[in-house]
């Protein structure tokens, strides 16, 4: 992304900013997560990312296509904070039925034959619920079931918008842990929206902070942590001290954070 800026009128006509001038690279096959107070921007960088918004100025560039182009060819996987499943279909036919749909289409990558979708679903412990209805499932294994059929897809870019706010710590750590799994297998790059110092620690390779008004990026850390993370890694002293870094950088971004209207 280079210098890119997206505008929206509001309904007194103001014009927020609600990003400005965004500098980001993101390496291929990367776990970048951003983070940053309410209103910075996140969901919006995430729709400039895939193309269901343009920018008012400055450009994007996704596996060298544009954002658009990029979309057509069904790079990107998007699991949203409420995992939009169909809720007359079962788990497996929620993970299965993009597969169905992509079918017709004979030049589509995924005729390159499937994944293995029900050992997919076995992986995170859904080994028993396949034949559940979403109504039968808990918060944590209808995200378990979002992240699987996301994957699933095989996309390059997966796009993750707070996947887990709504969920206990346990369930939240539990589910990390699976994400890593089904990341480490594919590869795709990722990025991924949270509110949670920890959680964007653990899993990435890069932390992108954000403040809002106008909405930019203030700082990046690199995690230089060994992978796998398993979960005994957040106990760890170098863990605490990359939690230390993002947490006096996130105290900047709030502090710093100003109305511009
Ligand atoms: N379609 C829209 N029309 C007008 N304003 C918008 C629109 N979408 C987003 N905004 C504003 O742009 C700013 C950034 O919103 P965005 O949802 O990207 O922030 P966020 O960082 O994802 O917030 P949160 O952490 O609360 O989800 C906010 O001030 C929001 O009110």
């Amino acid at each position: 992304m280079h210098g890119v800026r997206r505008l929206y009128e509001q309904a007194d006509l103001s014009t927020l900013v609600a990003l400005d001038d965004i500098e980001l690279t993101i390496e291929p096959g990367t776990f970048v997560s951003i983070i940053g107070p309410s209103g910075c921007g996140k969901s919006t960088l995430l729709r400039l990312v895939s193309g269901q918004e343009r920018p008012d100025a400055g450009t994007i560039t996704v596996c060298g296509l544009t954002p658009r182009e990029a979309a057509e060819a069904k790079a990107f996987g998007f699991v949203p904070q409420s995992p939009a499943l169909l809720p007359w279909l079962s788990v497996l036919g929620n993970v299965t039925l993009p597969h169905k749909v992509n079918r017709q289409r004979p030049r589509d990558k995924y005729d390159r034959g499937r994944p293995d979708l029900e050992a997919m679903l076995r992986e995170v412990g859904l080994g028993e619920s396949l034949h559940k209805l979403p109504a039968e499932l808990s918060g944590g294994m209808k995200q378990r079931t979002a992240i699987v059929r996301a994957f699933g897809l095989r996309p390059d870019v997966l796009l993750l918008d707070e996947p887990f706010g709504a969920l206990d710590e346990f369930t939240r750590e539990a589910l990390q842990e699976q994400l890593l799994e089904l990341w480490e297998q594919t590869r795709a790059t990722v990025v991924f929206v949270t509110h949670s110092i920890s959680e964007a620690v653990r899993l990435s390779d890069k932390v992108v902070v954000m403040a809002p008004r106008p909405g930019r990026i203030t700082d990046v850390i690199d995690i230089d942590l060994p992978r796998p993370r398993h979960q005994e890694i957040i106990t760890s002293p170098e863990f605490h001290a990359y939690e230390l870094t993002l947490r006096e950088s996130l105290r900047d971004a709030f502090s710093h954070s100003e109305v511009v209207r």
